[in-house]
């Protein structure tokens, strides 16, 4: 079912262009008129029930305040629609890539690493597990954000108790894979509950895949694989062939990732370590700054909104860097270990983004 999309939202909001859209809501550009600031709105059919927009909100509230974490502003029903308002943020990590032909620089990969690893902690320790870490879903700030990378979508992020407070039933019920196939954790292909160690995983899978420029499993022309043809191709890649010409570091997070349990708590500052110390003999900067942005000539994904758009009687209708150091290769005997055991010096995480 189709319905006219308000032209404003609470009265303040005033809808603009559409900026993406998931599953089940389009993302509009929208300018806040008291404020004079811009926004980004979430519409969802309140024919969805339950509403994934309200849940995301709820989630948000829970995770505010965290460096990285988008701003949720405000939750409400507008005309047939739930409207969630969010703060604006830039473009997507997987925008970004395919506009800097499909590869980041190693210094970049390392900030987005340190940064992500920081944003994962802080949503883990506020039991939530983010289930479906991929580029598309990690987007650069704004003006003076345009350094942090923020996670969105907590659409299927679900609530994270260890085994302490509760019966932990190793095998969701239903088994399908949740999220993105290309950089979901071998237990979520496998059916088994997803813990904070799966995120872990994804967030290095994606990592390599923007340092390397594709993933093993993926094919060249985009086709989209089966699930269950990308599992076996992911369990019969070795670590040391996946981080082949990539420093050493990426192989002992993922080697150690994959070696926890579900309710093992997770050792971020020895990661971030690991990838501070590459960060440390890189000739760039040691600074945890984002230098990506999209190229001069490509073109910009929030256009300013004309005043012609503002009087338009209904929008439209919703539809049902430093080039890559390949000195510190892995070799197989330092893969074969769980850490680099030069790396291992432990820094606390804050909350949020450490640098
Ligand atoms: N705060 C924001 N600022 C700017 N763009 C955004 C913002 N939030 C989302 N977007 C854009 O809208 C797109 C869709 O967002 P998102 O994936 O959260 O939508 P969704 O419908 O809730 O997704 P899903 O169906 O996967 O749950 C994103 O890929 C991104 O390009």
């Amino acid at each position: 079912m189709n319905h006219k999309v308000p032209i404003r939202i609470d009265g303040r909001f005033r809808l603009g262009d559409v900026l993406g859209s998931g599953s089940y809501a389009v993302v509009y550009h929208a300018r806040n008129i008291i404020k004079d600031d811009a926004v980004a709105i979430k519409l969802e059919s309140i024919t969805a029930q339950p509403s994934s927009v309200q849940r995301k909100y709820a989630i948000l509230k829970r995770l505010e305040g965290g460096v990285g974490i988008p701003c949720a502003l405000w939750f409400g029903r507008e005309s047939t629609y739930h409207a969630l308002v969010l703060g604006l943020l830039g473009p997507s990590l997987h925008d970004l890539f395919l506009a800097h032909d499909r590869k980041f620089s190693l210094h970049t990969v390392v900030n987005l690493g340190i940064q992500l690893l920081s944003r994962l902690e802080y949503i883990h320790s506020n039991n939530y597990v983010h289930c479906n870490i991929k580029p598309q879903n990690v987007l650069v700030g704004l003006g003076h954000l345009k350094h942090t990378a923020f996670i969105i979508d907590f659409g299927i992020a679900k609530e994270y108790w260890d085994t302490a407070t509760r019966v932990h039933i190793p095998f969701r019920q239903n088994q399908r894979l949740t999220g993105t196939p290309a950089f979901a954790s071998i237990n979520n292909h496998l059916g088994v509950d997803l813990g904070r160690h799966d995120d872990l995983e994804s967030l290095t899978y994606m990592l390599i895949y923007l340092l390397r420029g594709s993933l093993p499993w993926l094919t060249s022309d985009d086709e989209k694989l089966s699930s269950s043809s990308i599992l076996e191709h992911k369990v019969n890649t070795t670590i040391e062939v996946l981080c082949d010409g990539i420093p050493v570091e990426f192989a002992s997070v993922l080697i150690y990732t994959r070696s926890l349990a579900f309710s093992e708590d997770p050792d971020y500052g020895r990661l971030c370590s690991l990838l501070c110390g590459l960060q440390a003999t890189l000739a760039a900067p040691s600074t945890c700054s984002l230098d990506i942005s999209m190229p001069d000539n490509h073109i910009t994904r929030h256009p300013p909104i004309s005043n012609e758009h503002w009087m338009a009687e209904a929008a439209p209708c919703l539809p049902d860097a430093t080039p890559l150091r390949r000195s510190t290769r892995v070799s197989h005997q330092r893969a074969a270990s769980p850490m680099h055991p030069t790396a291992l010096r432990k820094k606390p995480l804050v909350a949020g983004s450490r640098c």
